[in-house]
């Protein structure tokens, strides 16, 4: 009797079908339309349920499409992805989006004249865009939006993180291994080469000091990111926030203060101290706080490498996509200035870090995993950081004060958020 084989392609492909159809079945029992490529697409949803789906599917189809290509043609097709970014980085510097019409078609010598880009290079990149299902190209040289380039146009915040991405990123990031074989010979006292400061010949901070029209974007790009992420949501969801009743909450480097804010407006009786040592983002956070809840936000000049002043009746200390930026030294120094915070504060004020949080390697789908690593590497682009998982945090914490100890983990993706306590003897 023959033995049978097992197809791994077959057994993908039938992952694939059991669970688009669990997919369908839920967007069917959420009252939610199946998602298609035009204009008038509905947004799908964004509940876990929906997501642990997507997940899995997104990893099934990964997987399929790899095998049935081989690496030789995945990687051909994967290591010219760049030329594809930088069509649609013409997109949006010549402002294709938002010259489209929101109805209707646009052909290329209107698009030409609305944008200013030369007609016989508008095909060459809308057909790149096309395949990806952003535009259509209805017939012969005109155009129509589709369900992702309308939400382009129509989300500044998503454009802006698209354009900061396509602009100082994708050009830092070609810089990443030379700039890591010049720290190899460099001297302790030169400023660190990052693959940041080897494309631009300054650090980041540097570079949006000296282009604030840059740095404007940057900050409407951290906006766009954080709701495309329901970061706020996230975050409020992570921690029993009612449990600190009117005791402060101190929200260390929280810039303009925008977490603090949107919690200030759930949590109707804890009081806010946003610190930050940028005095123009305390300063734009101070005069767009609304008067109903000035006398519970308080904006402070710290700097977080110095003693902390605000201790005793605190509720918790919040530091929120701090760490990131910063290397491991750095961090051990913030760290020992909140253990020595803590000291000060009751046993039951928690130090939460709210951060990405990187799962060890198969805990998480590789679909939400590669979403972590790709931000590691982006800090360690651009600011020679990095992402962390618990095992790395709890390394720091130890040796920024032994006492120090994660002991409730919200793990999610984007965000997560590690409660660590200073244990008493
Ligand atoms: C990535 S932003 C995070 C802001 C805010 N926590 C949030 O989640 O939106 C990092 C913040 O750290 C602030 N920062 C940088 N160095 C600092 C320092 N030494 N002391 C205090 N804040 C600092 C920056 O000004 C910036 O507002």
């Amino acid at each position: 009797m023959a033995l049978a084989t097992k197809s791994q392609l077959l057994e993908l492909a039938q992952e694939i079908q059991e669970l688009t159809g669990q997919l369908v079945a839920h967007l069917s029992d959420a009252g939610k339309k199946e998602p298609n490529f035009t204009a008038e697409s509905t947004e799908v949803p964004s509940d876990d349920d929906y997501n642990a789906l997507r997940d899995r599917l997104c990893d099934a189809t990964a997987d399929l499409e790899q095998l049935v290509k081989g690496p030789k043609t995945h990687l051909r097709d994967y290591f010219s992805t760049h030329h594809e970014l930088a069509a649609f980085q013409v997109a949006f510097d010549f402002e294709f989006f938002t010259a489209f019409p929101r109805d209707g078609s646009i052909e290329i010598g209107e698009l030409a004249q609305r944008t200013g880009l030369d007609e016989e290079l508008i095909p060459r990149v809308m057909r790149l865009l096309c395949l990806h299902h952003i535009f259509e190209e209805v017939s012969e040289g005109r155009y129509t939006h589709t369900h992702g380039s309308i939400t382009l146009a129509e989300n500044e915040g998503l454009r802006a993180a698209a354009t900061y991405q396509l602009d100082e990123y994708f050009q830092a990031a070609s810089h990443l291994a030379p700039s890591l074989r010049a720290t190899i010979s460099q001297s302790p006292d030169e400023p660190k080469v990052t693959a940041f400061r080897s494309a631009y010949g300054v650090s980041l901070f540097e570079f949006y000091a000296r282009h604030p029209e840059r740095g404007a974007r940057f900050a409407r790009a951290m906006i766009g990111v954080s709701q495309l992420n329901n970061d706020f949501n996230q975050l409020l969801g992570c921690y029993t926030w009612d449990s600190l009743g009117a005791k402060a909450i101190v929200d260390v480097g929280g810039g303009n203060g925008h977490m603090s804010v949107a919690l200030a407006k759930v949590l109707k009786y804890a009081r806010f101290v946003i610190q930050d040592a940028n005095e123009g983002m305390l300063n734009q956070g101070e005069m767009s706080t609304g008067q109903d809840l000035k006398n519970r936000i308080t904006f402070m000049r710290h700097d977080f490498f110095t003693p902390q002043p605000i201790f005793g009746d605190v509720g918790a200390y919040l530091l929120r996509q701090i760490t990131h930026n910063w290397a491991d030294e750095d961090v051990i120094k913030i760290f020992k200035e909140l253990a020595h915070a803590l000291e000060n504060c009751d046993p039951s004020t928690p130090l939460l870090i709210n951060e990405l949080i990187i799962p060890e390697p198969g805990s998480r789908s590789r679909f939400e995993e590669r979403i972590g690593r790709q931000m590691d590497i982006m800090m360690l682009v651009a600011l020679g950081a990095r992402q962390r998982s618990r095992a790395q945090f709890q390394t720091l914490l130890m040796k920024a004060d032994p006492r120090l100890k994660i002991t409730k983990v919200h793990d999610g993706i984007p965000m997560g958020i590690l409660e660590v306590h200073l244990a008493r003897g």
